[in-house]
């Protein structure tokens, strides 16, 4: 599991460790980790010439130990200090000593083996100020090795809301920051390694699941179970104008764990044509059968306020997704109120602003995907149910507030039907008695792997090749 915790609580954090250490001691931890970590990084520390970009603060501190440990190994290390009064003087006078200097030649950037961006930290707050600014355009040689986040991405969201430094690899401190994991600051992160200086952190309000952690949640039938045993999923998907989205959403439910799949909907000939293994039932959810969870939305088309109200009327949870989003948000939370058991739903950017305008929070797709912690939380909150926000890094939050972050997606995975795909999935593991949380967060970890197998190296794929690589993504994980 990877953790991240908010400024507030890394500060918090910070304090008690430092009455309890040496003056300098913690920045002394940070900057070992830097330097070791950009050691690794160049071919060999001897002759290679690192720039630190300096702001005003302790990031710029942290940059300027780890230049001058870069110094005494023999790198030709230079900072480029972006607000001369105001940097670091003891991390400066470091430099100095171990042979490096300032410089006020932008060129350098362009000309150095590996570039430390110090510019701010976690006390950073907005995008890259002028004199920084220049740089997030400027072409690199070498690697940006980005200390604690990436200078102008919002540490606590990962917004990005202006000129921002893309980093090859962040060295981050005591803990992950939401804003390295939460694209669009993720995606400016690189690869983020985690060194530890012996924070003691509260419980993390947001976390991203690894590989053995999602092992862990998924379902293992017991020598003694049968199909009901292991759960049966309802899907109430797809209409006559829109049949393939129920066998899809199946397609996905029938690799996500449950011992059976009970559809009903209108596209329950081409259903059984393409899944036979499929139960197929003619009245709507409220008379369907037994099942251990409902999925309705996908394809649903004109019926799909019929098939919400039915699912919702029932006492097992309920995933709600495409359609049947359209029709809560025009119906509000209130109806959810009251529900006996819990209810996830999977929007994508567009299906999160309209839920928020049915709260009267009126926003767009893009401010959606610009937001995504803000977004997935708000809705979770207000509607009081669990959220799956889809795109590049799902976002699951519930309603008690934890957050969970998947970053296993790839962008061929913006396919038509993949969120069908995804919906039988986690309802399945929905249905074998995963909670909303840990049902949504395996799905998206799956969907995501599932996506990057059938892409391989980068080709193109369809819904059902997501599908069919769940399997394997399953046994990736499990084997
Ligand atoms: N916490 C820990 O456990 C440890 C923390 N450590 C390190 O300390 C770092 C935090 O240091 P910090 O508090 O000095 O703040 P920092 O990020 O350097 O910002 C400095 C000033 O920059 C300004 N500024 C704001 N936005 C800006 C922008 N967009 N562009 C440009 N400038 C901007 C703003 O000042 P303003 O100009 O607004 O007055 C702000 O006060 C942390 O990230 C880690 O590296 C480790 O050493 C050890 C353990
Ligand atoms: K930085």
């Amino acid at each position: 599991m990877r953790y991240a915790h908010h400024v507030d609580q890394v500060r918090t954090a910070e304090a008690a460790l430092m009455a309890a250490l040496p003056e300098g001691a913690l920045m002394q931890r940070a900057a070992a980790g830097l330097a070791a970590t950009c050691a690794g990084l160049l071919p060999r520390v001897y002759g290679s010439r690192v720039l630190v970009l300096a702001g005003s603060g302790d990031n710029g501190g942290d940059a300027l130990y780890a230049a001058a440990r870069l110094a005494r190994r023999g790198a030709h290390a230079e900072a480029l200090l972006l607000d001369p009064a105001k940097a670091h003087a003891e991390g400066l006078a470091a430099l100095r000593a171990a042979g490096g200097r300032v410089t006020d030649d932008a060129g350098a950037f362009g000309r150095a083996d590996l570039v430390l961006d110090g510019i701010v930290g976690i006390g950073g707050r907005g995008p890259l100020r002028p004199a920084a600014a220049p740089f997030a355009a400027m072409a690199r040689r070498g690697p940006v090795v980005a200390v604690d986040v990436p200078s102008g991405v919002d540490p606590d969201t990962g917004e990005v809301t202006g000129p921002a430094l893309r980093a090859d690899v962040t060295v981050c401190f005591g803990t992950h920051k939401p804003g390295l994991l939460v694209d669009p600051g993720a995606g400016y992160a690189g690869v983020v390694h985690l060194v530890k200086i012996g924070l003691d952190l509260p419980p993390a309000p947001v976390e991203a699941l690894q590989g053995a952690d999602v092992a862990a949640l998924l379902p293992v039938p017991g020598t003694e179970s049968d199909k009901y045993r292991r759960g049966v999923v309802g899907v109430a998907a797809g209409s006559t104008r829109y049949p393939g989205a129920a066998l899809l959403a199946v397609a996905g439910a029938l690799r996500g764990g449950a011992g059976a799949v009970r559809y009903t909907g209108h596209a329950a000939e081409e259903v059984v044509r393409r899944h036979p293994e499929t139960l197929i039932s003619d009245a709507g959810p409220a008379r369907a059968g037994r099942v251990q969870a409902w999925v309705v939305g996908p394809g649903g088309g004109d019926g799909a306020e019929h098939a919400l109200r039915e699912a919702l009327d029932t006492e097992v949870p309920v995933l709600a997704d495409a359609d049947a989003l359209t029709e809560l948000a025009r119906l509000g939370p209130d109806l959810l109120a009251g529900r006996p058991a819990p209810t996830l739903l999977t929007p994508h950017a567009g299906e999160a602003a309209r839920l928020l305008a049915g709260v009267g929070e009126h926003t767009d797709a893009e401010t959606v995907a610009a937001r995504r912690l803000w977004a997935a939380r708000l809705i979770a909150a207000r509607y009081g149910a669990t959220v799956l926000l889809k795109g590049s890094t799902t976002v699951v939050a519930d309603p008690e507030g934890t957050v969970r972050v998947n970053a296993t997606g790839t962008g061929w995975l913006g396919t038509a039907g993949s969120g069908d795909v995804l919906s039988g999935l986690a309802g399945s593991l929905l249905a074998t008695g995963l909670t909303p949380l840990d049902a949504a967060s395996a799905a998206a970890h799956l969907h995501g792997l599932a996506g990057r197998h059938a892409a391989g190296p980068g080709a193109p794929i369809t819904a059902l090749d997501i599908a069919d690589a769940l399997r394997p993504a399953w046994q990736s994980l499990t084997g």
